[in-house]
């Protein structure tokens, strides 16, 4: 890591499972008891707004549920000691990465914590079930909907993101399937900048062909492995 001074690290559903918390492909995958478009798509909302905030009332109350588990605790580490750049782009919804101490992080899908409101576009903290319609605690409007990026729509920070990509040494991609764009992309545009990339995953993911190097095997045993 001698020549390296600045680090992006892009996270997935598989940094989160051995917390306990579902990925979204393979075995007993979100996807595989929801279709996407039926739950995660402004289309979806329009149609059935009650099978939608349901779906993210459940994810939510499990998310809660769960702790941050070792490569977390590590990135978080990681977080606390590195003197130059780093930022943890992470694909989750879930707050595992902060819980664990880390403070460099950019959810480019939104968070489970907050709700927004389509009424008067206000973003608040997320305070009870939305299937209740809670009032927006900025108009009053009974309007909020998850505070998360559905297919279709905009991720979060796309510049910001962009930038840090420009001006990192490594990139490393941690627990993804590089299945959802533009994040699936990012490692394509690391290595045409020239940029070191490293992949850690359960499996080879539709991107492995682009990474230097892909390490095989859990998170919670790879991170800190890598971190240490
Ligand atoms: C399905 C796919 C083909 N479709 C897309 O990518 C679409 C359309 C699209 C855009 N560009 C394209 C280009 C080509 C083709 C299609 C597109 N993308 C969009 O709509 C995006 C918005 C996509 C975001 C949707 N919202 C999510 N989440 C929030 C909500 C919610 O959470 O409900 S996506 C959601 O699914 C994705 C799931 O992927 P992973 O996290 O990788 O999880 P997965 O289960 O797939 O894999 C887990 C991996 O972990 C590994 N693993 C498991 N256990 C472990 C373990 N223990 N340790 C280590 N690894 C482990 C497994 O081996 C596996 O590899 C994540 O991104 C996650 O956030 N928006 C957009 O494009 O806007 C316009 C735009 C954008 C930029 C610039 C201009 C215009």
């Amino acid at each position: 890591m001698a020549d390296i001074r600045n680090i992006v690290i892009l996270t997935g559903a598989g940094v989160s499972a051995e917390s306990g918390i579902d990925t979204f492909r393979g075995g007993g995958g979100l996807w595989e008891k929801h279709r996407v478009e039926d739950v995660a798509t402004p289309e979806a909302f329009a149609r059935d707004p009650d099978l939608v905030l349901r779906f993210y009332d459940m994810r939510r109350a499990a998310i809660q549920e769960k702790e941050p588990n070792r490569a977390h605790a590590a990135l978080a580490r990681l977080d606390a000691e590195w003197p130059g750049d780093l930022l943890i782009v992470t694909q989750n919804v879930d707050d595992l990465h902060e819980r664990a101490g880390a403070r460099r992080v950019l959810h480019m899908h939104g968070t489970h914590l907050n709700a927004w409101c389509t009424a008067c576009d206000a973003r608040s903290r997320w305070t009870g079930p939305l299937i209740d319609r809670p009032p927006c605690p900025a108009c009053g409007a009974r309007a909020l909907r998850p505070d998360v990026v559905w297919f279709g729509e905009m991720p979060y920070e796309m510049e910001r993101i962009y930038g840090a990509l420009q001006a990192a040494d490594l990139f490393v991609s941690i627990g993804t399937s590089g299945a959802v764009y533009p994040a699936a992309g990012f490692v394509r545009e690391a290595r045409e900048l020239g940029t070191q990339t490293l992949e850690l995953n359960l499996e080879r993911s539709q991107g492995s062909a682009w990474f230097d190097e892909t390490r095989l095997g859990p998170a919670g045993e790879l991170v800190p492995a890598w971190v240490d």
